[in-house]
């Protein structure tokens, strides 16, 4: 096989005189093929992640509606709304030299999902694999692979949602959850804390109602690190939403 260097003096030597090489030694031309390749290795992990949420929702990770949800984008009025903000944004900035998970808890339209999905949209930008999922749709989807006609198991399907990067449950307590999904709810978080991956919950309720639904055991490993529990306790921001902001 040839070296770097050897290749480059043949590639020289077969260069018509006009053409001005890129590259100047063999080492140079090395550094760009490592390059390359890493650049590639990358493009193929991205695809394998997308190709990971497309198979295990039908979709991407953050549902289209919050695709534009940015920390730049959520609007500042009172106190809470900037603490929440720069919690959230902290989260995402030490995300990859920590387990830390968090809970959301608040009334409706108060920005959870928004700040959910700037967290998200962040790290996906930089390579991570996020999924933001209700309870709701977690449970149809698990149970789609009892019908009979599906190739998953929900074995796989509960590897798939313990292996992402960053896995945020929507919804929680909306419904009153069965014994199932709260076994469910409990494995993933189970899973998940034992192999140091954060999860994200985001709610109507308190704490003390969360602990009533999930459990103690749940809500204990959800604490695992320097979580965060943040409290959205303003009003909904629907009513001024127009369809055109982002
Ligand atoms: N502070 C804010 N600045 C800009 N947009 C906001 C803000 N708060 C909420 N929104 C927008 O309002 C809409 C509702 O917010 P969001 O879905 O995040 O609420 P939520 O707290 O998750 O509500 P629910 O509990 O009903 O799911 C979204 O389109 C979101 O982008």
């Amino acid at each position: 096989m040839k070296t770097p260097a050897e290749l480059f003096n043949r590639l020289q030597r077969m260069m018509p005189a006009h053409i001005k090489p890129k590259f100047q030694n063999g080492e140079e031309l090395l550094a760009w093929n490592q390059e390359q390749g890493r650049q590639r290795s990358e493009a193929i992990a991205r695809e394998n992640r997308a190709m990971k949420m497309q198979r295990i929702l039908g979709r991407s990770g953050i549902r289209e509606l919050h695709m534009n949800c940015s920390f730049d984008n959520y609007r500042v009025e009172n106190e809470g709304q900037r603490k929440a903000l720069e919690q959230a944004r902290r989260y995402a900035d030490e995300f990859d030299h920590s387990i830390a998970s968090f809970v959301f808890s608040g009334r409706p339209g108060t920005g959870k999902n928004h700040l959910a999905a700037a967290i998200g949209n962040h790290l996906i930008l930089r390579g991570k694999s996020v999924l933001i999922v209700t309870v709701a749709d977690l449970m149809s989807i698990i149970k789609g692979t009892f019908s009979g006609d599906s190739d998953r198991t929900e074995e796989h399907l509960l590897h798939d949602f313990s292996t992402v990067d960053l896995l945020v449950i929507d919804e929680i307590g909306m419904q009153t959850e069965s014994r199932y999904e709260k076994v469910i709810i409990n494995q993933i978080v189970d899973r998940r804390s034992s192999s140091k991956r954060p999860t994200g919950m985001l709610t109507n309720l308190d704490h003390s109602n969360m602990v009533k639904l999930l459990g103690e055991r749940v809500m204990d490993r959800m604490r695992l690190g320097q979580s965060l529990w943040v409290n959205f306790n303003w009003d909904s921001h629907r009513g001024r939403i127009t369809g055109n902001e982002y």
